[in-house]
């Protein structure tokens, strides 16, 4: 177990277990997990394959339940309006209230970018704005600031097969924040592209932090996108490495 207090902690993980059921076998996943992560800091998750690291991802964006333990997601201080702390416990939340937390307070991007291919890069970015409930014609306009953001304003109107794999990716992140979340999860990132593609997607998920002001939790094998994250865990036979490696 390993853990990291800050000032403002946006994610408070503790004693986090997970197993799964394969045949008449238990795998225990996590093993007891705790953590914090501060509001507005970035935090890299590695570790062999198999190690879990999707599955904690997975839990933090309210995709899967943990067995056991707490994972409470506190809202930030200006929405707050007070110095109460206000936080919700993802686990045991309703499903309605989970797909709520999903579609408003986190972001999510992975290694396959998940674009529908019958709607343009506008259309993309758009879209969990509109499911949201914001009205189409501000929801197409927050879409162009964000795809100009990443520097595809030029793109907005190509499909998914006419972008390269780095724009894609690209329009990933743009439309990972199209809710104005405080956090985003993002699951191997860069796992699909080239080594420049993905360092241009690794600078612009790293500006989620500096400047935007997101909480970035990255799971990532590529050491180019970890080794650029404020907080490093390694997750290792169901828990973190007793210190985070490079922690600043
Ligand atoms: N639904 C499931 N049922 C049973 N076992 C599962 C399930 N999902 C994941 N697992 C197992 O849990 C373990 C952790 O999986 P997970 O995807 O979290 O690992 P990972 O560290 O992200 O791996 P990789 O780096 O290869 O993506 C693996 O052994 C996997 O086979």
């Amino acid at each position: 177990m390993s853990e990291q207090t800050g000032p403002d902690p946006i994610i408070q993980a503790e004693n986090v277990v997970k197993t799964y059921a394969s045949g008449t076998e238990i795998l225990e996943i996590l093993k007891g997990i705790s953590f914090t992560v501060s509001r507005g800091s970035s935090a890299a998750v590695t570790g062999q394959s198999g190690s879990g690291k999707s599955t904690l991802l997975n839990i933090l964006g309210g995709l899967d339940t943990c067995d056991s333990g707490s994972v409470r997601i506190s809202s930030p201080k200006a929405a707050r309006g007070s110095s109460k702390e206000t936080a919700i416990e993802l686990f045991g939340l309703s499903e309605t209230a989970l797909t709520s937390y999903r579609s408003r307070q986190v972001g999510f991007i992975f290694q396959f970018h998940y674009l529908l291919k019958d709607f343009t890069a506008l259309e993309n970015v758009m879209l969990p704005a509109y499911i949201a409930g914001i009205p189409k014609k501000a929801a197409l306009e927050k879409a162009r600031v964000l795809l100009d953001d990443v520097g595809l304003d030029s793109r907005s109107h190509h499909y998914p097969s006419q972008l390269s794999g780095g724009e894609r990716q690209r329009v990933a992140v743009a439309r990972s924040i199209i809710n104005d979340p405080d956090l985003v999860l993002a699951d191997e990132p860069t796992g699909n592209l080239d080594p420049g593609n993905s360092g241009l997607v690794a600078e612009l998920l790293y500006s989620l932090t500096e400047k935007w002001g997101k909480t970035l939790v990255v799971v990532t094998h590529d050491e180019a996108v970890a080794s650029r994250a404020e907080i490093r865990y390694v997750l290792e036979a169901g828990r973190f490495r007793s210190q985070p490696e490079d922690s600043l």
